[in-house]
């Protein structure tokens, strides 16, 4: 059942627990035009082991969409806000897309109360900034309807589209029914976003997992992104952007497996790793 608490800036979050009430919690971040549903298809495995703890983004599914645009800095709070006022003192953290940018953020700010942190389909970068502002003004003056064919054109590879319809449906139906203005919100935060340099902080486990055909966020993006990790490690799927539902099983195999290895926390390292973004 989705419940709903109301962070210090009045904005209403949408959450739900999977799994046993005293399980280790694994916290689960949304990509941008999704909301917690898009974890369906791990939501069963990741259930046998830890208390699922599942969030829309601010902006998405039934969280509200304040005004104005967002920063990573917010979205990040939101989960420290979320967290503590359900009294989760320690947690892992798996986030896709945009979801892994709000993990960066965790890494290196909370990285006290995390234990493990996952970095699926994402990036430290995605300029140009201009993209995002054509983004932007075109969501906000014409609504969701437009971006569903090319939204769907990076999401997944085009022989997984065409074979499962049924599994593309209900994802659409979510781009569809985000609030412009909360859209518009989180695409202003990944604009405004450059951890490349920052990420050489995060001083937690981390797992990047990349998809080889993503056009989002491309595979150097998440080499570099390993790179830049102190100890991080790098999986890549056979999958466009939305790997966790190109790859169900492999995807929840690989969260599973790296959140089970016996945990021994990487130097912080100050200086960051060379990184492909700019190429
Ligand atoms: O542009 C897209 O739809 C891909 C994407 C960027 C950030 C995110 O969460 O998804």
């Amino acid at each position: 059942m989705t419940d709903t608490v109301t962070l210090g800036d009045g904005c209403t979050i949408a959450y739900r627990f999977d799994g046993a009430a005293h399980a280790p919690v694994l916290v689960l971040g949304n990509s941008l035009g999704t909301d917690l549903g898009m974890w369906a298809p791990q939501i069963d495995a990741f259930a046998q082991t830890y208390r699922v703890l599942r969030y829309d983004t601010r902006g998405h599914g039934r969280s509200q969409a304040s005004a104005g645009a967002y920063g990573i800095d917010r979205l990040g709070r939101d989960v420290v806000e979320l967290t503590a006022s359900l009294g989760i003192d320690r947690f892992h953290f798996c986030g896709l897309s945009l979801g892994g940018m709000v993990g960066q953020w965790l890494g290196i700010r909370e990285s006290d109360r995390l234990d493990r942190l996952v970095l699926a389909n994402t990036s430290g970068y995605m300029g140009p900034p201009s993209a995002w502002d054509a983004r932007i003004a075109a969501v906000l003056a014409e609504g969701m309807a437009p971006l569903a064919e090319a939204s769907i054109a990076r999401w997944f590879t085009p022989g997984f589209a065409m074979r499962h319809p049924d599994t593309i449906e209900p994802i659409v139906k979510m781009l569809r029914s985000t609030d412009p203005t909360g859209y518009a919100g989180c695409c202003a935060a990944i604009r405004d976003m450059d951890m490349r340099r920052a990420a050489a902080l995060i001083g937690v486990p981390t797992l990047v997992i990349g998809g080889s055909a993503d056009p989002a966020t491309p595979p150097d993006h998440a080499q570099a992104l390993a790179s830049a990790i102190p100890g991080a490690t790098l999986e890549m799927l056979d999958a466009a952007h939305l790997s966790n539902i190109e790859q169900p099983d492999r995807f929840a195999s690989l969260v599973l497996d790296f959140l089970a290895r016996s945990s021994s926390r990487p130097p912080v390292a100050r200086e960051s790793a060379e990184s492909a973004y700019d190429r």
